[in-house]
């Protein structure tokens, strides 16, 4: 192990000239921080955009905010774009030479389809990293370059928008530390063989600090964010929730699958290879002791946090004697992979399976889909429901403790909320209750209450 400190900065930490300067005062805090790697600019407010959803917008052509119902079209995102670069370089007050006519040149790329979106979406990153260098070089004598993928070596698979890093990028990553200067490193995304931009999946900066982390087997990875370590319930959805002292590797992994969009799900696994500690902080509030997530630790509690993920549904079938069929599940599985439509669980029971996905990925695919089922295992009935909730309680306690799902179920039953799923996770570490979305706050509330609060 060495005792060097990876720092990732979210959007948030990075989203204008007074986040930077919070983030430049943690860095030189602790000449352990060597690697810095930084986001796009968030939001500054809530009725902001993200800088990566601008990028996405102008990538496909207005298409992005459409879908979120947004009157945003890509001439204003664009406008958007360099309006925000240009005010945190003027804020900063820091010389950047010619970078504002490069992004410019890179709004007007001339590449199709993922390539193009690929592209496009990693310039908040590109451009924020060699900003946040530059002003950390000149302004306070900090000795910092910005090192970029395409740079060092950051090699990544050509899945343009869900790029997997390469294992020679390893090495490659090692030669960041050959001089003493802090590394200001883009995250999101890679170059792919032919030198082309690749991107992780959304959120993908928490998996690039990962990875520089497990590449340096660094002493700890620090994820710095808006709020003061993973809470035990959405903070926006349980205003009383409070902050986690410690998680396991498994309970964040859980916890991020099933809805905490606070950490890339991912991204713990590259650290947990290593046993390498995470550390969730708060940019605003650094001297909170914010959340650690480590191998092991001893429960006290039964359930430690609770998931909520939304736009659910799920795909019905029945025919006779389908649990005995050798290979139903996995043919009906296929479909989905070959709609390019992730799974989340599929129980089953003698004459009956239900295949649980995001509902977003069924718009525009449903009736071929459905169309393929038949033709293919030509189910007696095939049903879809939509628009559920999946409330997903975690907690390593959970393990041969079956208390708290009884009081979950029993709670909710008193309150007349109609269970629609339950399911137990085999690692009985955490179990799922699928309601109604327009009860779900209610059930959230409820099961808090009963099972933490
Ligand atoms: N359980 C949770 N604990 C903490 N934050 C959560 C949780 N669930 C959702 N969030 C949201 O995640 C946000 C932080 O993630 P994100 O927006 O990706 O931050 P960043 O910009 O730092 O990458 C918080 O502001 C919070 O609203
Ligand atoms: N900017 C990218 C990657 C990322 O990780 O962002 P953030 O740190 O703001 O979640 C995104 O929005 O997906």
């Amino acid at each position: 192990m060495t005792d060097i400190i990876v720092c990732k900065f979210g959007g948030s930490s990075v989203a204008n000239s007074n986040q930077i300067e919070k983030v430049r005062r943690i860095v030189a805090d602790d000449d352990q921080r060597r690697i810095v790697v930084v986001s796009a600019p968030g939001r500054i407010d809530s009725n902001e955009q993200k800088i990566t959803d601008h990028l996405i917008n102008i990538a496909t052509g207005g298409a992005h905010f459409r879908e979120q119902r947004l009157n945003i079209g890509a001439a204003a995102s664009k406008e958007a774009v360099i309006k925000r670069f240009s005010g945190i370089i003027q804020d900063l007050g820091v010389d950047t030479g010619n970078l504002l006519s490069e992004l410019r040149r890179d709004l007007e790329t001339s590449l199709h389809g993922e390539r193009r979106i690929a592209f496009l979406s990693s310039r908040g990153e590109h451009y924020n990293a060699r900003i946040i260098a530059a002003y950390f070089a000149s302004k306070h004598g900090m000795k910092a370059e910005v090192k970029l993928p395409e740079d060092f070596g950051f090699q990544v698979s050509d899945e343009y928008l869900n790029a997997q890093l390469l294992e020679p990028s390893y090495d490659k990553i090692a030669t960041l530390l050959d001089s003493d200067v802090i590394a200001v490193v883009p995250g999101f995304y890679g170059v792919t063989e032919r030198g082309e931009v690749a991107v992780f999946s959304r959120g993908g900066s928490d998996l690039t600090g990962s990875e520089i982390a497990h590449a340096l087997d660094a002493a700890r990875y620090e994820n710095w964010t808006d709020v003061s370590g993973v809470f035990e319930a959405d903070p926006r959805l349980i205003s009383r929730a409070r902050a986690i002292p410690r998680l396991t590797f498994k309970e964040i992994r859980l916890l991020s699958s099933k809805g905490f969009n606070v950490f890339h799900l991912n991204a713990m696994l590259p650290c947990r290879e290593r046993k390498i500690p995470i550390h969730i902080r708060n940019t605003n509030k650094p001297s909170d002791p914010g959340t650690v997530i480590l191998s092991e630790r001893v429960p006290e509690e039964g359930v430690v946090g609770i998931a909520r993920l939304d736009n659910v549904a799920y795909i019905y079938l029945e025919k006779d004697q389908l649990g005995e069929e050798i290979g139903f599940t996995a043919e009906l599985l296929s479909i989905f992979q070959d709609f390019g439509i992730q799974t989340y669980h599929y129980p089953t029971d003698k004459d009956d399976i239900s295949v649980v996905v995001n509902q977003n990925d069924l718009t525009g695919t449903i009736n071929d889909l459905r169309r393929r089922i038949e033709q293919k295992l030509k189910p007696d009935f095939m049903d879809v429901v939509y628009n559920l909730s999946i409330l997903t309680p975690v907690g390593m306690g959970l393990k041969g403790n079956s208390f708290p799902m009884v009081d979950a179920l029993g709670a909710l039953g008193d309150a007349h909320i109609p269970i629609e799923m339950i399911d137990q996770s085999p690692s009985q570490i955490c179990f799922h209750i699928g309601v109604q979305h327009a009860v779900a706050d209610v059930a959230l509330q409820i099961l808090y209450d009963t099972l933490i609060g």
